[in-house]
Protein backbone atom coordinates (compact mmCIF):
# COMPACT_ATOMS: atom_id res chain seq x y z
CA UNK A 1 0.00 0.00 0.00
CA UNK A 2 1.24 3.23 -0.85
CA UNK A 3 -0.45 6.37 0.50
CA UNK A 4 0.51 9.73 -0.95
CA UNK A 5 0.07 12.73 1.41
CA UNK A 6 -0.72 16.31 -0.41
CA UNK A 7 -1.20 19.75 1.16
CA UNK A 8 -4.32 20.16 -0.63
CA UNK A 9 -7.09 18.86 -3.03
CA UNK A 10 -5.48 20.22 -6.31
CA UNK A 11 -1.83 18.88 -5.63
CA UNK A 12 -3.51 15.97 -4.79
CA UNK A 13 -5.78 15.61 -7.90
CA UNK A 14 -2.35 16.93 -9.87
CA UNK A 15 -0.05 14.02 -8.85
CA UNK A 16 -2.93 11.24 -9.79
CA UNK A 17 -3.16 13.25 -13.65
CA UNK A 18 0.51 12.82 -13.76
CA UNK A 19 0.47 9.77 -12.57
CA UNK A 20 -2.26 8.35 -14.82
CA UNK A 21 -0.59 9.82 -18.02
CA UNK A 22 2.61 8.28 -17.13
CA UNK A 23 1.00 5.07 -17.08
CA UNK A 24 -0.60 5.31 -20.65
CA UNK A 25 2.71 6.39 -22.04
CA UNK A 26 4.75 3.57 -20.60
CA UNK A 27 2.42 1.29 -21.78
CA UNK A 28 2.54 2.23 -25.02
CA UNK A 29 -1.29 1.49 -26.20
CA UNK A 30 -2.33 0.70 -29.55
CA UNK A 31 -5.73 0.18 -31.61
CA UNK A 32 -4.81 -3.83 -30.71
CA UNK A 33 -3.30 -3.56 -26.68
CA UNK A 34 -5.18 -0.26 -25.71
CA UNK A 35 -5.09 0.75 -22.14
CA UNK A 36 -8.28 0.00 -20.15
CA UNK A 37 -8.57 2.84 -17.47
CA UNK A 38 -11.01 2.31 -14.52
CA UNK A 39 -12.99 5.72 -13.71
CA UNK A 40 -15.10 7.26 -11.25
CA UNK A 41 -17.40 10.24 -10.17
CA UNK A 42 -17.92 12.06 -7.65
CA UNK A 43 -16.77 15.35 -6.99
CA UNK A 44 -13.08 14.25 -5.73
CA UNK A 45 -11.88 13.51 -9.04
CA UNK A 46 -13.26 16.61 -10.87
CA UNK A 47 -10.37 18.33 -10.17
CA UNK A 48 -7.77 14.95 -12.24
CA UNK A 49 -9.93 15.39 -14.94
CA UNK A 50 -9.43 18.87 -15.05
CA UNK A 51 -5.59 18.28 -15.21
CA UNK A 52 -6.02 15.24 -18.08
CA UNK A 53 -7.60 18.02 -20.10
CA UNK A 54 -5.91 20.02 -19.83
CA UNK A 55 -2.74 17.94 -20.74
CA UNK A 56 -4.09 16.45 -23.49
CA UNK A 57 -5.19 20.18 -24.80
CA UNK A 58 -1.43 21.01 -24.55
CA UNK A 59 -0.92 17.75 -27.00
CA UNK A 60 1.04 15.92 -24.02
CA UNK A 61 -1.36 12.56 -24.10
CA UNK A 62 -3.78 11.16 -26.04
CA UNK A 63 -7.21 9.29 -25.00
CA UNK A 64 -7.09 7.51 -28.99
CA UNK A 65 -6.05 4.21 -27.74
CA UNK A 66 -7.72 4.27 -24.15
CA UNK A 67 -10.68 2.44 -23.12
CA UNK A 68 -13.01 3.23 -20.20
CA UNK A 69 -15.20 1.70 -17.81
CA UNK A 70 -16.71 3.48 -15.21
CA UNK A 71 -17.80 2.93 -11.71
CA UNK A 72 -21.02 2.86 -11.51
CA UNK A 73 -24.66 4.55 -12.37
CA UNK A 74 -27.57 5.72 -10.83
CA UNK A 75 -30.90 3.31 -11.45
CA UNK A 76 -34.07 5.05 -12.22
CA UNK A 77 -32.68 8.70 -13.88
CA UNK A 78 -32.42 9.10 -17.46
CA UNK A 79 -29.18 8.91 -18.81
CA UNK A 80 -29.65 12.99 -20.00
CA UNK A 81 -30.27 13.96 -16.19
CA UNK A 82 -28.30 16.57 -15.27
CA UNK A 83 -26.98 14.53 -12.16
CA UNK A 84 -26.37 10.92 -13.88
CA UNK A 85 -23.07 9.54 -14.16
CA UNK A 86 -23.05 9.24 -17.95
CA UNK A 87 -23.67 13.30 -18.17
CA UNK A 88 -20.86 13.91 -15.59
CA UNK A 89 -18.54 11.95 -17.63
CA UNK A 90 -19.50 13.56 -20.71
CA UNK A 91 -19.49 17.26 -19.19
CA UNK A 92 -15.73 16.88 -16.93
CA UNK A 93 -14.01 14.54 -19.52
CA UNK A 94 -15.26 12.57 -22.50
CA UNK A 95 -16.42 15.52 -24.16
CA UNK A 96 -13.13 16.93 -23.75
CA UNK A 97 -10.85 14.27 -25.09
CA UNK A 98 -10.11 12.30 -28.00
CA UNK A 99 -11.53 9.10 -26.04
CA UNK A 100 -13.68 7.15 -28.80
CA UNK A 101 -16.92 7.36 -27.59
CA UNK A 102 -17.35 3.20 -28.63
CA UNK A 103 -14.19 2.69 -25.95
CA UNK A 104 -16.35 4.14 -23.23
CA UNK A 105 -18.32 1.63 -21.16
CA UNK A 106 -20.81 2.93 -18.20
CA UNK A 107 -23.48 0.98 -16.76
CA UNK A 108 -26.84 1.57 -18.00
CA UNK A 109 -29.65 2.16 -15.05
CA UNK A 110 -32.10 1.98 -16.97
CA UNK A 111 -31.35 -1.62 -18.47
CA UNK A 112 -34.77 -3.48 -18.82
CA UNK A 113 -32.59 -6.25 -17.30
CA UNK A 114 -30.43 -4.79 -14.63
CA UNK A 115 -29.07 -8.39 -13.57
CA UNK A 116 -28.52 -9.03 -17.41
CA UNK A 117 -26.62 -5.54 -17.45
CA UNK A 118 -24.42 -6.51 -14.85
CA UNK A 119 -23.30 -9.84 -16.66
CA UNK A 120 -22.61 -8.08 -19.66
CA UNK A 121 -20.28 -5.16 -17.83
CA UNK A 122 -18.12 -7.96 -16.05
CA UNK A 123 -17.94 -9.62 -19.47
CA UNK A 124 -17.10 -6.92 -20.83
CA UNK A 125 -14.39 -5.58 -18.68
CA UNK A 126 -12.82 -9.72 -19.31
CA UNK A 127 -13.42 -9.00 -22.85
CA UNK A 128 -11.14 -5.83 -23.24
CA UNK A 129 -8.38 -8.30 -21.30
CA UNK A 130 -8.66 -6.53 -17.57
CA UNK A 131 -8.90 -2.90 -15.85
CA UNK A 132 -5.21 -1.80 -16.10
CA UNK A 133 -6.06 1.12 -13.75
CA UNK A 134 -8.61 1.31 -11.67
CA UNK A 135 -8.98 5.30 -10.20
CA UNK A 136 -11.69 5.58 -7.43
CA UNK A 137 -13.01 7.83 -4.76
CA UNK A 138 -15.11 6.83 -1.34
CA UNK A 139 -17.85 7.82 0.42
CA UNK A 140 -17.61 9.51 3.89
CA UNK A 141 -18.41 6.03 4.87
CA UNK A 142 -15.31 4.19 2.99
CA UNK A 143 -17.46 2.93 0.71
CA UNK A 144 -15.70 2.30 -3.15
CA UNK A 145 -17.69 2.93 -6.31
CA UNK A 146 -21.45 1.85 -4.46
CA UNK A 147 -19.62 -1.09 -2.34
CA UNK A 148 -21.59 0.23 0.71
CA UNK A 149 -20.72 -1.02 4.42
CA UNK A 150 -21.17 -4.88 4.46
CA UNK A 151 -21.39 -5.58 1.22
CA UNK A 152 -19.01 -8.79 -0.03
CA UNK A 153 -15.81 -8.13 -0.27
CA UNK A 154 -16.14 -10.90 -3.05
CA UNK A 155 -19.19 -8.89 -4.62
CA UNK A 156 -19.30 -8.09 -8.32
CA UNK A 157 -20.73 -6.07 -10.81
CA UNK A 158 -24.76 -5.94 -10.08
CA UNK A 159 -27.65 -4.08 -8.40
CA UNK A 160 -27.04 -2.03 -4.53
CA UNK A 161 -29.31 -0.13 -2.66
CA UNK A 162 -27.95 2.74 -1.12
CA UNK A 163 -27.34 3.07 2.51
CA UNK A 164 -28.78 6.39 4.12
CA UNK A 165 -25.55 7.75 4.36
CA UNK A 166 -25.08 7.83 0.98
CA UNK A 167 -28.29 9.47 0.22
CA UNK A 168 -27.79 12.41 2.29
CA UNK A 169 -24.19 12.95 0.97
CA UNK A 170 -25.34 12.64 -2.81
CA UNK A 171 -28.71 14.98 -1.87
CA UNK A 172 -26.44 18.16 -2.49
CA UNK A 173 -26.31 17.11 -5.82
CA UNK A 174 -30.25 16.57 -6.06
CA UNK A 175 -30.82 20.25 -4.63
CA UNK A 176 -30.24 18.91 -1.26
CA UNK A 177 -33.94 17.14 -1.34
CA UNK A 178 -33.47 13.52 -0.31
CA UNK A 179 -36.97 12.29 -2.07
CA UNK A 180 -34.97 13.88 -5.55
CA UNK A 181 -31.87 11.20 -4.72
CA UNK A 182 -32.08 7.76 -6.31
CA UNK A 183 -31.92 4.98 -4.08
CA UNK A 184 -30.40 2.44 -6.09
CA UNK A 185 -26.99 1.87 -8.63
CA UNK A 186 -25.38 -0.54 -10.47
CA UNK A 187 -21.91 -0.69 -9.20
CA UNK A 188 -18.74 -2.79 -9.76
CA UNK A 189 -17.78 -5.19 -6.93
CA UNK A 190 -15.28 -4.66 -4.75
CA UNK A 191 -14.02 -7.84 -6.18
CA UNK A 192 -14.11 -6.39 -9.48
CA UNK A 193 -11.70 -2.97 -8.30
CA UNK A 194 -9.48 -5.85 -6.80
CA UNK A 195 -8.84 -7.51 -9.93
CA UNK A 196 -7.75 -4.47 -11.76
CA UNK A 197 -3.71 -4.47 -12.07
CA UNK A 198 -3.50 -1.18 -10.39
CA UNK A 199 -5.82 0.92 -8.32
CA UNK A 200 -5.76 3.98 -7.44
CA UNK A 201 -7.71 6.51 -4.95
CA UNK A 202 -8.52 9.91 -3.86
CA UNK A 203 -9.18 11.04 -0.76
CA UNK A 204 -9.82 14.48 0.41
CA UNK A 205 -11.56 16.42 2.96
CA UNK A 206 -12.08 15.74 6.77
CA UNK A 207 -15.22 14.58 6.50
CA UNK A 208 -13.57 11.40 4.85
CA UNK A 209 -10.48 11.35 7.81
CA UNK A 210 -12.30 8.68 9.96
CA UNK A 211 -12.56 6.15 7.21
CA UNK A 212 -9.17 6.82 6.05
CA UNK A 213 -7.94 5.77 9.08
CA UNK A 214 -10.46 2.93 9.27
CA UNK A 215 -9.06 1.57 5.90
CA UNK A 216 -5.23 2.29 6.39
CA UNK A 217 -4.70 1.49 10.41
CA UNK A 218 -7.27 -1.41 11.19
CA UNK A 219 -7.71 -4.57 9.57
CA UNK A 220 -9.65 -5.39 6.16
CA UNK A 221 -13.40 -4.71 7.05
CA UNK A 222 -16.68 -5.26 5.08
CA UNK A 223 -18.18 -2.10 6.57
CA UNK A 224 -15.39 -0.30 5.78
CA UNK A 225 -14.91 -1.33 1.94
CA UNK A 226 -12.09 0.26 1.11
CA UNK A 227 -9.83 -1.85 3.54
CA UNK A 228 -10.30 -4.89 0.97
CA UNK A 229 -7.40 -2.72 -0.53
CA UNK A 230 -4.74 -4.05 1.55
CA UNK A 231 -5.29 -7.25 -0.07
CA UNK A 232 -4.13 -5.77 -3.51
CA UNK A 233 -0.78 -6.43 -4.91
CA UNK A 234 -0.62 -2.58 -6.19
CA UNK A 235 -2.72 -0.29 -4.26
CA UNK A 236 -2.16 3.92 -3.92
CA UNK A 237 -4.52 6.11 -2.09
CA UNK A 238 -3.10 9.48 -2.39
CA UNK A 239 -4.78 12.22 0.28
CA UNK A 240 -4.57 16.14 1.24
CA UNK A 241 -3.49 16.78 4.32
CA UNK A 242 -7.17 17.33 5.87
CA UNK A 243 -7.93 13.67 5.02
CA UNK A 244 -4.95 12.62 7.21
CA UNK A 245 -6.66 14.44 10.42
CA UNK A 246 -7.75 11.01 12.25
CA UNK A 247 -4.50 9.09 11.42
CA UNK A 248 -2.22 8.59 14.18
CA UNK A 249 1.04 11.08 13.46
CA UNK A 250 3.30 7.88 13.33
CA UNK A 251 1.35 6.63 10.31
CA UNK A 252 1.78 10.06 8.72
CA UNK A 253 4.81 10.45 8.95
CA UNK A 254 5.95 6.42 8.31
CA UNK A 255 4.45 7.07 4.95
CA UNK A 256 5.59 10.38 4.29
CA UNK A 257 9.43 9.08 5.08
CA UNK A 258 8.86 6.12 2.70
CA UNK A 259 7.84 8.46 0.10
CA UNK A 260 10.74 10.55 0.15
CA UNK A 261 13.34 7.77 0.71
CA UNK A 262 11.96 5.95 -2.04
CA UNK A 263 11.85 9.25 -4.59
CA UNK A 264 15.64 9.43 -3.34
CA UNK A 265 16.04 5.83 -4.02
CA UNK A 266 14.42 6.52 -7.59
CA UNK A 267 11.89 4.58 -6.87
CA UNK A 268 8.82 6.49 -6.50
CA UNK A 269 7.05 4.89 -9.43
CA UNK A 270 8.24 1.20 -9.79
CA UNK A 271 5.78 -1.53 -10.50
CA UNK A 272 6.66 -5.22 -11.59
CA UNK A 273 8.18 -4.65 -15.67
CA UNK A 274 4.88 -5.95 -16.90
CA UNK A 275 2.05 -4.05 -15.38
CA UNK A 276 4.22 -1.10 -15.84
CA UNK A 277 4.88 -1.75 -19.59
CA UNK A 278 1.85 -3.26 -20.45
CA UNK A 279 0.35 -4.74 -23.71
CA UNK A 280 -0.11 -8.49 -23.23
CA UNK A 281 -0.17 -10.54 -25.95
CA UNK A 282 -4.15 -10.95 -26.34
CA UNK A 283 -5.36 -10.10 -29.58
CA UNK A 284 -8.66 -9.35 -29.96
CA UNK A 285 -9.00 -7.46 -26.71
CA UNK A 286 -12.61 -5.49 -27.15
CA UNK A 287 -15.13 -8.22 -28.36
CA UNK A 288 -18.29 -7.53 -27.96
CA UNK A 289 -20.08 -9.77 -25.48
CA UNK A 290 -21.78 -12.66 -27.16
CA UNK A 291 -25.30 -13.10 -27.44
CA UNK A 292 -25.65 -16.14 -25.28
CA UNK A 293 -23.96 -13.86 -22.54
CA UNK A 294 -26.52 -11.28 -23.33
CA UNK A 295 -28.89 -13.80 -22.58
CA UNK A 296 -27.77 -14.95 -19.42
CA UNK A 297 -30.68 -13.88 -16.66
CA UNK A 298 -28.95 -13.41 -13.43
CA UNK A 299 -26.24 -12.26 -12.05
CA UNK A 300 -23.28 -15.48 -12.15
CA UNK A 301 -22.89 -16.75 -9.08
CA UNK A 302 -19.00 -15.22 -7.34
CA UNK A 303 -16.20 -17.67 -7.60
CA UNK A 304 -14.27 -18.86 -4.55
CA UNK A 305 -11.99 -15.88 -3.92
CA UNK A 306 -9.23 -17.09 -1.82
CA UNK A 307 -7.10 -17.47 -4.23
CA UNK A 308 -7.58 -14.20 -6.34
CA UNK A 309 -8.31 -12.11 -3.14
CA UNK A 310 -4.58 -13.43 -1.77
CA UNK A 311 -1.91 -11.70 -3.86
CA UNK A 312 -0.39 -14.38 -6.07
CA UNK A 313 3.59 -15.72 -5.43
CA UNK A 314 5.68 -12.47 -7.30
CA UNK A 315 6.51 -14.13 -10.31
CA UNK A 316 7.80 -9.85 -11.56
CA UNK A 317 9.93 -8.05 -9.53
CA UNK A 318 10.51 -4.34 -9.22
CA UNK A 319 13.34 -3.13 -11.91
CA UNK A 320 15.92 -1.50 -9.62
CA UNK A 321 19.96 -0.64 -9.87
CA UNK A 322 21.83 -3.57 -9.92
CA UNK A 323 24.67 -3.39 -6.78
CA UNK A 324 27.86 -4.24 -8.96
CA UNK A 325 28.74 -7.72 -8.18
CA UNK A 326 31.81 -8.29 -5.58
CA UNK A 327 34.73 -9.40 -7.60
CA UNK A 328 37.38 -11.90 -5.52
CA UNK A 329 40.82 -10.76 -6.26
CA UNK A 330 43.91 -11.67 -4.37
CA UNK A 331 45.01 -9.92 -1.11
CA UNK A 332 48.24 -9.46 -3.04
CA UNK A 333 46.89 -7.32 -5.37
CA UNK A 334 45.74 -4.79 -3.23
CA UNK A 335 49.66 -4.13 -2.00
CA UNK A 336 51.29 -1.47 -4.69
CA UNK A 337 54.17 -2.75 -6.12
CA UNK A 338 57.31 -1.80 -5.08
N1 LIG B 1 -20.60 6.19 -6.08
C1 LIG B 1 -19.88 7.39 -5.83
C2 LIG B 1 -18.48 7.02 -5.39
O1 LIG B 1 -17.82 6.36 -6.45
C3 LIG B 1 -17.74 8.26 -4.98
O2 LIG B 1 -16.43 7.90 -4.59
C4 LIG B 1 -18.48 8.93 -3.85
C5 LIG B 1 -17.77 10.13 -3.28
O3 LIG B 1 -18.09 11.29 -3.93
P1 LIG B 1 -17.40 12.67 -3.61
O4 LIG B 1 -16.08 12.61 -4.28
O5 LIG B 1 -18.31 13.68 -4.21
O6 LIG B 1 -17.27 12.78 -2.14
O7 LIG B 1 -19.74 9.31 -4.35
C6 LIG B 1 -20.57 8.25 -4.80
O8 LIG B 1 -20.98 7.50 -3.71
Amino acid sequence: MRLIIREDPTSASTYIANYIIDRIKSFNPTNKHPFVLGLPTGSSPVGIYKVLVERYKAGEISFENVVTFNMDEYIGIPREHPESYHTFMYKHFFSHVNVHPSNTHILNGNAPNLEAECVQYEAAIKAAGGIDLFLGGIGPDGHIAFNEPGSSLASRTRVKTLAYDTIIANSRFFDNDISKVPKMALTVGVQTVLEAREVVIIITGAHKSLALKKCIEEGVNHMWTLSSLQLHPHPMIVVDEDATLELQVKTVKYFKSIEAVSASQGFEQILPSKVRTGPRPIDNRIMIPTEEVKKQPTIQSPQPVTSTLLAAPATEYPVRSITPDLIPDRMGSRIAAY
